[in-house]
């Protein structure tokens, strides 16, 4: 008897980009952001993007989150998973309290109230905003505010996390907090997170992996482990050594093209 053939399937937490490309638009018009995108994204793992502006990262994440399809090749993240995501703006609901809208995605589950309320005392706790429930969006710092969009993207108990610039607006004393408390939760919880960053010292002080991407169209051209022990520290001469050496890469390549 010959067996079926059957497609391997992605552990939980896994991502898998096979040749990934996208274009935008048909005809002379038409823009090559990817182009054959090949990414495996270990369970557990911290891979941190990096590249020039404009060279397709968020398009990137957007493929990966399902906000928008591949022009070719394949993205796999295992049966059922949905990724969370993250962006620069937390896109809270400004009419709700941090509590209402952490409770958002649980309430569109279908959760029922007491469970719900349980599940967002627990991430509040998380993310230290355990006594901030009853407070609304334009009553907290950018910091909390992201806090809350953390909160609210855990509440989803997704395995993988998608980061567009989560910290971009941030100060650097608060981005320093909130990377010890990202690295914490993602740590504690196990999670999978493919993180966009302009910022070289935040792949450093964040990434087991930094990906780096070409000038559009974006392919990748080069990565690394990062191997510094953790808790690392953004000012660390070792995850300094790593944004260096990152950053002369990017150098170069938008020394190639201009951009
Ligand atoms: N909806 C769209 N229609 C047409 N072109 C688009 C669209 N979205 C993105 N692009 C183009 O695709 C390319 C990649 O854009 P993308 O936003 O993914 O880059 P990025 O690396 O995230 O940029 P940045 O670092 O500046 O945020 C850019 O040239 C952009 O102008």
């Amino acid at each position: 008897m010959t067996s079926a053939t059957t497609t391997p399937r992605s552990a939980t937490g896994a991502v898998a980009l096979r040749g990934v490309t996208k274009v935008y638009g048909r005809g002379d018009g038409a823009v090559l952001a990817l182009d054959g995108v090949t990414l495996d994204v270990s369970p557990g793992e911290f891979v941190c993007l990096v590249g020039a502006s404009g060279c397709g990262k968020s398009t990137l994440l957007n493929l990966v989150a399902g906000l928008d399809r591949v022009s070719g090749g394949e993205i796999d993240l295992g049966p059922g998973v949905e990724p969370g995501l993250m962006f620069q703006e937390s896109a809270l609901f400004p009419w709700l309290t941090v509590e209402g809208n952490v409770e958002v995605p649980l309430k569109l589950r279908g959760l029922p109230r007491a469970r719900r309320r349980e599940r967002v005392a627990e991430l509040l706790r998380t993310v230290h905003l355990g006594d901030f429930a009853g407070k609304r969006p334009h009553e907290l710092s950018g910091g909390m505010r992201q806090r809350v969009a953390l909160a609210r993207t855990l509440a989803l108990q997704t395995p993988v996390l998608l980061m567009d610039e989560p910290f971009g607006a941030l100060d650097a004393m608060t981005r320093d907090i909130l990377h010890d408390e990202l690295e914490r939760i993602w740590s504690e919880r196990k999670l999978t997170v493919l993180f966009v960053t302009h910022n070289v010292r935040e792949a450093a002080r964040l990434a087991d992996r930094i990906i780096l991407l070409s000038s559009r169209p974006g392919r990748i051209i080069w990565s690394t482990r990062v191997e510094v022990p953790r808790p690392r520290r953004i000012d660390s001469p070792e995850v300094a050594a790593i944004a260096a050496e990152v950053t002369d890469r990017l150098r170069a390549e938008v020394g190639r093209h201009g951009r």
